[in-house]
């Protein structure tokens, strides 16, 4: 007998990629178990699975840093924060924090398959009663308009989002005279893409001006201290906290003073939540 939960729970993290760089993701989770049936005419109860496998999840990779040790490029150190992760190509980056900021991995790239199985072979070293073997399965959300990912710290968070290297992958909805605005949303979606979102206060050295230039982002937060360093281009400086609400509220601003013209923003932050700003009046027309 084979048993399936869909969307179980999101993951959302950020990876290394060795092409793109510091991305985040959020990732759908469903489970497939194989077992026989107990005398209650069950495998292993719902109520059970859920939080067997989220515990896992949550506990492990979710809002971490996810790094592929064998990526070109990638070292790994001890240093006084917990670990230090450097890179070289296709930019040079350095991040800091404690241990459980990161899920190393030994492999050149992280791809949401390689992740599923890997985790199935942990969940599968303690399996529940009667479960003979473990499928997760991980998928990206289907989105048919815009959509950006990125990474982020909030270091007033008391759980995992104080992680300087977390981040989503986000629906972008825009409205203006009555109506979505497509062009506006992939534009803006494509300016924040693969972006490291900065809160201003967070800046420890500001590097000399220009694109090539590094920013580092440093904060002590409940999980302890938290340091990474990146190239300017690649951040977006906010002067608040980068939560969604704030996020969406500097999407509003920014594009009502662009355009000229009043806008409502929905910002995800990954799958299934967010915020608006703006007026729910430009959504109708007259
Ligand atoms: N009102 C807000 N609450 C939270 C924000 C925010 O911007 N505004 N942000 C965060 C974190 O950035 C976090 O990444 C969000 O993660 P979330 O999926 O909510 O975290 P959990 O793992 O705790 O939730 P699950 O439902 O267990 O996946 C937090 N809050």
């Amino acid at each position: 007998m084979t048993l399936f939960v869909n969307n179980l729970t999101h993951l959302d993290v950020s990876l290394w990629c060795p092409h793109r760089g510091l991305i985040g993701a959020s990732w759908h989770v469903g489970v497939e178990l194989d077992g026989q049936l107990g005398e209650d005419g069950m495998l292993f109860d719902f109520g059970q699975v859920k939080p067997w496998v989220k515990s896992h999840l949550d506990s492990g990779p979710d809002h971490t840093l996810l790094v592929p040790l064998e990526a070109p490029g990638l070292s790994v150190h001890d240093c006084s924060e917990g670990i230090c992760i450097r890179t070289t190509t296709p930019y040079p980056m350095e991040v800091r924090g404690p241990r459980q900021a990161f899920t190393l991995l030994p492999w050149k790239e992280v791809t949401p398959q390689r992740l599923a199985d890997h985790y199935s072979t942990v969940l599968s070293r303690r399996p529940p009663p009667r479960v003979e073997a473990i499928r997760l399965e991980l998928h990206d959300e289907a989105i048919e308009d815009a959509a950006f990912t990125y990474s982020h710290g909030l270091k007033h968070h008391e759980g995992n989002c104080q992680r300087i290297a977390h981040g989503h992958r986000s629906r972008l909805r825009i409205w203006a005279q009555g109506s979505r605005q497509p062009e506006l949303e992939s534009a803006w979606a494509e300016r924040l893409h693969d972006r490291y979102l900065v809160t201003e206060d967070d800046i420890a050295d500001a590097g000399p001006p220009g694109p090539r230039g590094q920013l580092t982002i440093r904060y002590k937060a409940a999980q302890g201290q938290f340091q990474i360093r990146l190239p300017r281009e690649r951040c977006i400086i906010m002067p608040t906290p980068t939560t969604v609400e704030h996020i969406a509220a500097w999407l509003s601003d920014g594009i009502t003073s662009e355009s000229e013209s009043e806008v409502r923003v929905q910002a995800f932050e990954g799958i299934g939540k967010g915020a608006f700003s703006g007026p729910r009046s430009v959504m109708a027309n007259g």
